[in-house]
Parts: C-alpha cells; sequence; structure tokens
C-alpha cells in the first residue's frame, strides 16, 4: 500500500534514491550484484528451501481450518484412502505443522541473514578498497556526500533485499499463484466471480498509490527547502545579524513553511480520499463475493468448510498482492542502488600496489620537460605551460610567486595525482608513468600547508609514516621533529587523543606531526608546503628548524610563503601565471630589480 513519504516534522521515511524503471535490461545489470553472494550460495539455497517449505505450510492452514469447520459443523472428513478424521487428529497435525512452519522460519531467517551480513560485508570491502583506489579527479567531480551514500544507503538497501526483498518476494508470488489454485480447487464458480471483482479494485488502487507518493514527494522537496533556510542562515548567522535581515529571514522561513503545509495537505486530500476507496472498494468487494458465496452455500454447492477456506485464501491472495504492489517499490530501488554500486565498481583505479612490482631505490634526480597542465574539472584553464627544470639528488629548490600561480600544481603533478596534459616529469631519467604507482610514492614524503590529522592517537599520527614502526623511531622522529617537547608535556604522551574527538593541537605543533611523520617515512624526495598563516617566532624557529633537519640529504621542493625561508637553497623558481618567469639564486634574483622575486622581497619587507 503507498506509504505516504515523510510528515512534516522533518523525518524522512524513504531514502531520497532515484528508483530504477524495471526493464529487461535493468534486471541484467542488476542481477550482477548476486555475483557477491556466489560464495554463500549454500547457505542461499538452504534458506531457499526453507523458505518454500514455511510458505507451504502457511498455505496449508486455510486447508485444515476448513477441515476443522468441515468437522464441526458435522460433514465428515474422510481422507483418500477412505479413513475419516476426528477433529483432535486434525488440531494435532495442525499443531505438528506449526511448530514445524516455526522451525522453518528459524532456518530460513539464519541463513537469509547470514547470507546478507556476508554479503554486504564484501561489497562494502569492495567498495572501500575502489575509493581508496580511484584517481584524484574523480573525487572533485563527485560530491563526497554522494560518494559515500553508495557504502551506507545503497548498500542498505541492497542488504534489505537480501535479507527481507527476495525472501517476501518469493513468497508473495508463491502465495498469489497458490491461493489462485487452492480457491479454484475449492470452487470454481466462486473465484471466476472474484477475480473479475479484485483484480481491477487492485488496479485502481495502484494507480492512486502512485499518485499520492508524487504527491508525498513534492511534500518533502518543500521541506527540504525550508531545511535548507534554517541551516544557511544559521551556519551564516553573522551575516544575517550584520545585515540585520531577521525580520526578512523570518518572513522567508515563514512562506516555504506555508508552502510545505500547502503540499502535505493536498497529499493528505488524496491519502484520505485513497483510504476511504479502499475500504469502500475492497470491503464492498469482500461483501459482493460473501453474498455470492452465501448463496451457493444455500444452495448446497459449497459447505461451510469450503465456505471458510475460499474466505481465507481471498485473504491470503489479497494480502500477497499488496504486498507484491510495495515490493514492486523496493525492488526498483534495489535494483538502482545496485546499478550505482556496480558503476562505482567499475571505475577504472589508479595502478597502485601492481602485482610483482619490483621495489625501487630512488636517488632523486628530478627533471621536469616542458610540462603543460589542465585540471580535468577545468579543461578550458590552462593551469601551467612549458614547466622545464631539473633538480640534482639532494638539491633543493623553492618554489615562489603569487597566489593561484600554480605552485601547488606543479608539486601534485610528481606525486601522479593527475595525469599531464602535455610533456613530461622524470625521476632518476625515467618517465614518472613507468614506475609502480605505489613504489614512486613510497619514496616521496609531503608536508603540507595544513596537516590533516586523522582521530586517534599522536603516535598513531605520527606512525602513519611508517605503519610498523617501534615507539622508539616515532619517539626519536619526534625529536628530530622538534615535537617531542609538547609531546611528552601532555599527561598522556603519545597515547593524547588528537582529530575530531581529541585535543587541538596548534598549527605549529600539527606541522611538526607531519615533519614527524615524513622523517619517519625517511624519503628520498621531499615536497614541503609553507604554511601561509605566520607562526609565532617561537613557533617558527621551531618548525624551521625541524625542517631543516628533514632536508638534510633529500631532493626538497619548498613552496615558500615566507621568503626569509629560503635564502640558502640551491634554486628559486618564480612561478608566475603557470609559468617559471625567473630562476636563480636568492643572491641572483635579489639584485635583479625589475624582478618579480625582488618586488616580492621588497613586498614582504615593507609588511614586516
Ligand atoms: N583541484 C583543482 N581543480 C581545478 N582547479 C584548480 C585545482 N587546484 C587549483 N586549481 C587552480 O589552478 C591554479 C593554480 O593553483 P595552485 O593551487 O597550484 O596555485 P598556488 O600557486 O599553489 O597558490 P597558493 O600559493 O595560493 O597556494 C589556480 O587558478 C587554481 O584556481
Amino acid at each position: 500500500m503507498a506509504r505516504s513519504g515523510m510528515n512534516t516534522s522533518g523525518a524522512t521515511l524513504d531514502p531520497d534514491v532515484p528508483k530504477k524503471k524495471l526493464s529487461k535490461e535493468s534486471f541484467r545489470q542488476g542481477l550482477r550484484i548476486f555475483r557477491f553472494t556466489l560464495p554463500y550460495r549454500a547457505k542461499f539455497v538452504l534458506g531457499t528451501v526453507l523458505l518454500t517449505l514455511s510458505s507451504a505450510s502457511t498455505m496449508a492452514f486455510p486447508w485444515l481450518i476448513g477441515k476443522l469447520a468441515d468437522a464441526a459443523s458435522g460433514n465428515p472428513v474422510v481422507l483418500p484412502n477412505g479413513m475419516s478424521v476426528s477433529i483432535n487428529q486434525i488440531a494435532t497435525a495442525f499443531a505438528g505443522l506449526i511448530l514445524l512452519q516455526g522451525l522453518f522460519s528459524f532456518g530460513r531467517i539464519w541463513f537469509f541473514t547470514q547470507v546478507s551480513e556476508f554479503t554486504v560485508r564484501d561489497i562494502r570491502q569492495a567498495l572501500y578498497r575502489k575509493f581508496v583506489t580511484l584517481p584524484i579527479p574523480y573525487f572533485e567531480k563527485n560530491r563526497v556526500g554522494a560518494i559515500t551514500s553508495r557504502i551506507t544507503s545503497d548498500v542498505g538497501i541492497i542488504q534489505d533485499s537480501f535479507s527481507l526483498t527476495l525472501a517476501e518476494l518469493f513468497r508473495q508470488v508463491t502465495t498469489l499463484l497458490a491461493g489462485i489454485v487452492f480457491i479454484m480447487v475449492v470452487s470454481v464458480k466462486l473465484s471466476l466471480f472474484m477475480l473479475l471483482t479484485f483484480p481491477p479494485i487492485v488496479v485502481l488502487a495502484m494507480v492512486f498509490g502512485k499518485k499520492i507518493r508524487g504527491l508525498a514527494k513534492t511534500t518533502q522537496d518543500e521541506l527540504a527547502k525550508t531545511n535548507v533556510i534554517v541551516e544557511e542562515t544559521l551556519q551564516g548567522i553573522n551575516t544575517v545579524k550584520a545585515f540585520t535581515n531577521e525580520q526578512f529571514e523570518t518572513q522567508r522561513y515563514t512562506a516555504s513553511l506555508s508552502n510545505t503545509v500547502r503540499a502535505a495537505l493536498k497529499s493528505n486530500l488524496y491519502r484520505g480520499g485513497f483510504v476511504s476507496f479502499v475500504i469502500i472498494g475492497l470491503f464492498g468487494g469482500i461483501v459482493l463475493v460473501l453474498w455470492r458465496a452465501a448463496t451457493l452455500v444455500q444452495a448446497g454447492q459449497m459447505t461451510i468448510g469450503d465456505l471458510t477456506q475460499f474466505a481465507l485464501y481471498t485473504m491470503f491472495i489479497g494480502a500477497s498482492v499488496a504486498g507484491l504492489g510495495e515490493l514492486y517499490g523496493k525492488v526498483q530501488s534495489t535494483l538502482g542502488a545496485s546499478e550505482r554500486i556496480l558503476e562505482i565498481l567499475d571505475e577504472p583505479t589508479e595502478p597502485t600496489h601492481q602485482p610483482g612490482a619490483q621495489p625501487v631505490q630512488l636517488q632523486g634526480n628530478i627533471a621536469y620537460e616542458h610540462v603543460a597542465f589542465q585540471y580535468p574539472t577545468r579543461p578550458d584553464l590552462t593551469v601551467l605551460q612549458d614547466i622545464t627544470f631539473s633538480i640534482r639528488a639532494g638539491e633543493k629548490i623553492a618554489l615562489v610567486g603569487p597566489s593561484g600561480a600554480g605552485k601547488s600544481t606543479i608539486v601534485q603533478l610528481l606525486m601522479q595525482f593527475y595525469e599531464l596534459s602535455g610533456g613530461q616529469i622524470t625521476v632518476d631519467g625515467r618517465p614518472i608513468q613507468s614506475y609502480d604507482l605505489t613504489e614512486l610514492r613510497r619514496h616521496i614524503g609531503i608536508v603540507p600547508q595544513e596537516t590533516i590529522l586523522f582521530g586517534g592517537s599522536i603516535r598513531e599520527n605520527i606512525a602513519y609514516g611508517k605503519t610498523n614502526a617501534t615507539d622508539e623511531e616515532i619517539m626519536q622522529a619526534a625529536r628530530k621533529a622538534n615535537a617531542w617537547q609538547f609531546i611528552s608535556s601532555f599527561p598522556e604522551g603519545l597515547d593524547t587523543l588528537v582529530g575530531e574527538r581529541g585535543i587541538k593541537l596548534s598549527g605549529g605543533q600539527r606541522q611538526r606531526i607531519a615533519i614527524a611523520r615524513a622523517i619517519l617515512k625517511n624519503p628520498a624526495i621531499l615536497l614541503l608546503d609553507e604554511a601561509t598563516s605566520a607562526l609565532d617566532s617561537e613557533s617558527e624557529k621551531l618548525v624551521q628548524q625541524a625542517m631543516d633537519e628533514l632536508m638534510q640529504h633529500r631532493t626538497s621542493i619548498i613552496i615558500a610563503h615566507r621568503l626569509s625561508t629560503i635564502r640558502k637553497v640551491d634554486k628559486i623558481l618564480v612561478i608566475d601565471g603557470g609559468r617559471i618567469v625567473e630562476q636563480g639564486t636568492h643572491e641572483e634574483l635579489a639584485h635583479n630589480d625589475n624582478g618579480l622575486y625582488a618586488n616580492l622581497l621588497k613586498l614582504q619587507f615593507e609588511m614586516s
């Protein structure tokens, strides 16, 4: 039956996922998700057998009840072999059947839930493995929320369908077919009468139901709009107040609420109509059939037992038709969900962790040759053009230039986060694409502008650079990174929790954790992105010392925002508008009065 999708206090009952039109193709696609159940097929088959048995025993109930009614009303109940049976014997058989039915149901649930739990675990695992190996551009083209809902709500729908929907579908279809056969056996005349009366009512009810679902969706959309107003304005409450728009926003919200109520009332008008239609149509139909049945009993063409059986089977049929209507929607969502899941699983991944990849040792010679680049999400914007430079192993270079010049992009390309649009990058003379991606990245360490700490202890966060590091190694790295001092001042030391649920570290402290991570990783090549936000001078000094320590004997590329920190580097590349506009040592560039670097220096000098 049509379940209205929501109430107006905001709880959305149906996940707002697009449904899939049922077609041969969508079925064929959707069924591919079944490959995840293959390892558990034995359990699945067992569950199906038990389900068949339990459905069959349910179907025997009305038959036995009819026999009881016959025996009670004095019609002798005779077995095919001519033996007549008593009420007690029928009741005993009934009790036995109920017992069996209980066991069958238990077994069915037990086996089907195992299949669904294991299958869903495998699907989630496959999805997660896929997520982390998808190339970076994928995450720029798709919202993270949309991606994570694949692993939560879509997989949830699949779980439902393996544990419930499939079984229900099977049961309802068999009940419907068997029910029709049974009523035909009881009385062909009455069955034909019933089948002419009910299906038109059911079809009408389904059309009605669809209309109501459409209206419920409209209400849902209207409500979503009101929620957007609340969220936006509360998040930007400072702006609302600064512009003294409290009244305006309240009016806007009220107007949106009125729309919601209007939509909800319309939807409920139809719902009311639907309920009275069901009462009048359905119960009217039942009265009609009962009237016909009564005349048949009176004419001696049916017994009371037959009538009871007939009525009960009819109820079964009615329930299964109604159930099938609801299942239709569930099958649609399941197909939609499995298609979206399979779509992600079919996405090409980065070539990481290739089988048979040889470990490589890198010297750290880097060369960029005429590198050109556009971001895949903005193909019309040339971010880098003709970038050519080289660094010998152990040298340090700095990239400077205005914001948006392309410095971070140059560095990211070395990690192969994106494909080049032109030119090539080599490491130790080999194009970077020829390396196994994991092997290449293993030798590159980064200290980003903004260090992301994962929820967990400081120990875990440092060990992110080398997951099997010993405590001794972690402490040593922390010392070299000038981080040990503040870590040991916490009562819980390395076990101090950081991240969302833990304490908040200062910018300088987080950077030093990032440096400790990189020290543990011990890479041949280092990419350092200086924080733009200035640290206090004490913290600055500690971070700088730690960076110097980290850079020793490694090829390093530094994205510098504060020019004071890069006087000692071997070469400075000045980037502007995606090109290298100047290069040389600090001394050389500082004396080129018309140069961009000299100007930047002057600017920073004036500012400080
Ligand atoms: N992921 C991305 N997708 C699309 N465009 C991007 C992306 N990242 C950066 N850009 C664009 O590429 C250009 C270069 O950005 P980049 O971050 O490399 O500059 P930057 O010199 O490092 O700047 P800053 O000093 O402010 O960090 C900018 O125009 C920016 O808008």
